[in-house]
């Protein structure tokens, strides 16, 4: 198996606190890597390790199978990134600032600069000064400008943060087209879970400075449980009758109010209603759904904050 990325047991101390702790991350050649975790986790700090921007307390990063050490130039020069917020000259354009980007890289092909803007979709406005781009705009000029150098690793530390819905799925479109066309490795950090659900190859979860788990989407798919949801009048009368006429013992009264989780889908949802309505129960909405990647990680997270509550 060839790795874009491994970290073996990445640890960061700041001030006598572990805010990275025994980190052991896999990406692989040309994958996406869903980088999960709430605000705080140590995402960013791993991903400066990653970077060489902040120096590990212990532990290794590998890039593209080379040990990273301070002098590292060569291999990180395969590798693009956007760090928090991208910056640029506010008064050049969108190409002037490629240009310069690439000239200060070593790296100064014409061709590659127009590729990666035309990429990103930014090829109309490539002679407008930056400071009139919008926010999304913003974003996609950084990732020309990490791509526009051609790299094999590609590090994105929350790109989606701020964006509207449209300016996401104009990114979620290109990360694929990145991954899938291009064979270039991505390694996105976020905490909108529904976005790296679409698109994630394989997510890690890290929490308090922890990886907490690494684990392919398939198989997160493959855990994935259906069930029938439904809003009743009465929730502790909803359970009765599910239980007394229609003897099933695999569902969840989640709400007292009367939101209700049916797991055992043998029975059809007609047949549900009709015996809930006619031991008097209204039913309000009525469906069938599926644990998201959101319920997994609140799953994960959750689980985290009871261990430690009982510890
Ligand atoms: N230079 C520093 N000195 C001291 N503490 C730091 C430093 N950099 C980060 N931290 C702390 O490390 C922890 C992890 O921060 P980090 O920015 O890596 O988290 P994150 O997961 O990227 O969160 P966010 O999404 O909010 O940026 C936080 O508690 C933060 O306050």
């Amino acid at each position: 198996m060839t790795y874009a990325l491994r970290t073996h047991r990445l640890t960061k101390t700041y001030k006598g606190k572990e805010v990275v702790y025994d980190v052991s991350m896999n990406l692989k050649k040309g994958e996406i890597y869903g980088f999960l975790g709430p605000n705080g986790a140590g995402k960013t700090t791993v991903m400066k390790m990653i970077t060489n921007l902040v120096k590990p307390t212990a532990g290794e990063v590998e890039v593209l199978g080379e040990k990273l050490t301070p002098s590292s130039y060569e291999v990180l020069k395969r590798m693009g990134s956007i760090i928090e917020n991208p910056i640029f000259y506010e008064k050049l354009t969108a190409r002037e600032n490629l240009e310069l980007h690439c000239e200060y890289m070593g790296f100064y092909n014409k061709n590659a600069i127009d590729e990666a803007l035309r990429l990103v979709n930014l090829k109309n406005a490539d002679r407008k000064p930056v400071k009139e781009f919008s926010l999304g705009m913003k974003q996609r000029l950084g990732i020309a400008r990490a791509i526009a150098t051609k790299p094999e690793l590609l590090i994105l530390d929350e790109p989606i943060n701020g964006l509207d819905p449209v300016g996401i799925r104009e990114l979620r479109d290109l990360f694929l087209l990145l991954s899938r066309q291009y064979g270039i490795a991505l390694l996105i950090s976020s905490h909108i879970l529904g976005e790296m659900e679409q698109i994630a190859d394989t997510v890690g979860v890290i929490r308090d400075g922890r990886l907490l788990e690494e684990v392919p989407m398939e198989t997160i798919r493959g855990r994935q449980t259906d069930y029938i949801e439904l809003r009743a009048s009465d929730g502790a009368k909803a359970a009765f009758v599910l239980a007394n006429e229609l003897k099933l013992t695999n569902f969840r009264v989640m709400e007292e109010s009367g939101l209700v989780r049916i797991y055992d889908l043998r029975i059809p949802q007609r047949d549900i209603a009709q015996a809930l309505i006619l031991n008097g129960v209204s039913v309000d909405s009525f469906s069938r759904k599926s644990h998201s990647l959101e319920e997994y990680f609140m799953g994960l997270i959750k689980g985290g904050e009871s261990d430690a509550a009982s510890r």
